[in-house]
């Protein structure tokens, strides 16, 4: 388990991360979303030592990272997967790590087994590697030590959808054998397919959090028709909140009650659903309109 306590970062007079607490628990896999600049990285550099909290505290299995005598047995760090040394191939970069943990050498094999890359390509240098396969083999990096904790910052980053979808069995994997992932993303789409528990971000404040379910099951319904006005009168008179979309409205209750709303104010509907991703990627954008660095790009160019 991971425990955020409060936990703030300020570089000089300027706040990138306030007081922000949340758990990631054991046995699942929490997706930590936020727009640019959100304080993501920030908090998971304090998370694994490298940056110095200005107050709160994290503690991964109860102790600071700290204090972990040889940390990359228990937690599993990616923060960036173009900091590998450019010059040496995969296996090599595996080899340092699997002999500063002191492990096995048949780990090495096995670790790039697990995550996809082939013999041939570990002999690659890492120059020469994609972006996708940079990510896999961070995540070796990673994994290599059997942590039970992982800590993951833009993983997906650069995987296509198959290896998204590799990702999401992998660390669904290590979650249901009593892993915890803490992991993040700037793009709801990746991490929604992932993530059993989200933490929202914003500002460097936490916007919302809680199960992918509860908080889809938040978004509501999604509706379209050509009598959008029409609808939502009729919505409004039966006391239920609309906000609208492109050619439709998403509403705030279910598919049921809106269909029945339709029925009665005599409205043809062309869809209607349970709003989930695209509900959830209308309530992330609304959570983070605020803090988004585009919103205050447009209002700087209206103003
Ligand atoms: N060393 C630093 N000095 C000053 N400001 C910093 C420093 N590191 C980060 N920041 C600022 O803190 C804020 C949060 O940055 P952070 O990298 O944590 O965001 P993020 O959510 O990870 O964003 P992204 O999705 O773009 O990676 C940003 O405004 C950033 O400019």
């Amino acid at each position: 388990m991971i425990s955020v306590e409060s936990l703030t970062k300020q570089y000089g007079p300027f706040t990138a991360v306030d007081h922000v607490s949340f758990t990631a628990e054991t046995g699942r896999v929490t997706g930590f979303l936020g727009p640019n600049g959100a304080g993501k990285s920030t908090t998971m550099r304090v998370m694994v030592g490298l940056t110095p909290a200005s107050s709160g505290r994290v503690t991964v299995s109860g102790r600071s990272y700290r204090e972990l005598v040889n940390p990359g047995l228990e937690v599993g760090v990616l923060l960036d997967a173009s900091a590998q040394h450019a010059g040496r191939t995969g296996r090599e970069i595996l080899t340092i790590a699997q002999q500063t943990m002191g492990l096995p050498r048949a780990r090495v094999a096995e670790t790039l087994a697990r995550v996809g890359l082939t013999e041939d390509e570990a002999a690659r240098r890492v120059r020469d590697y994609s972006l996708g396969m940079r990510q896999r083999l961070g995540l070796a990096t990673a994994l290599i030590g059997e942590p039970e904790v992982l800590i993951l910052d833009e993983p997906a980053n650069g995987l296509d959808p198959a290896g998204i979808r590799w990702m999401r069995d992998l660390l669904r994997g290590f979650a249901d054998a009593g892993g915890t992932v803490l992991l993040s993303s700037h793009l709801l789409h990746e991490i929604e397919v992932i993530a059993d528990d989200l933490v929202v971000i914003g500002q460097g404040k936490i916007v919302a959090q809680g199960s992918k379910s509860e908080l889809l099951a938040a978004a509501g319904t999604l509706v379209r028709t050509a009598d959008v006005d029409r609808l939502a009168r009729a919505l409004h008179e039966a006391s239920v909140v609309t906000s609208p979309i492109d050619g439709g409205l998403r509403v705030d209750a279910d598919p049921e009650l809106v269909g029945e709303t339709a029925h009665r104010a005599g409205v043809v509907l062309r869809e209607l659903r349970p709003a989930d991703g695209a509900g959830l990627e209308e309530m992330f954008l609304e959570l983070t309109a605020l803090t988004s660095r585009d919103d205050t790009a447009r209002e700087g160019a209206a103003a």
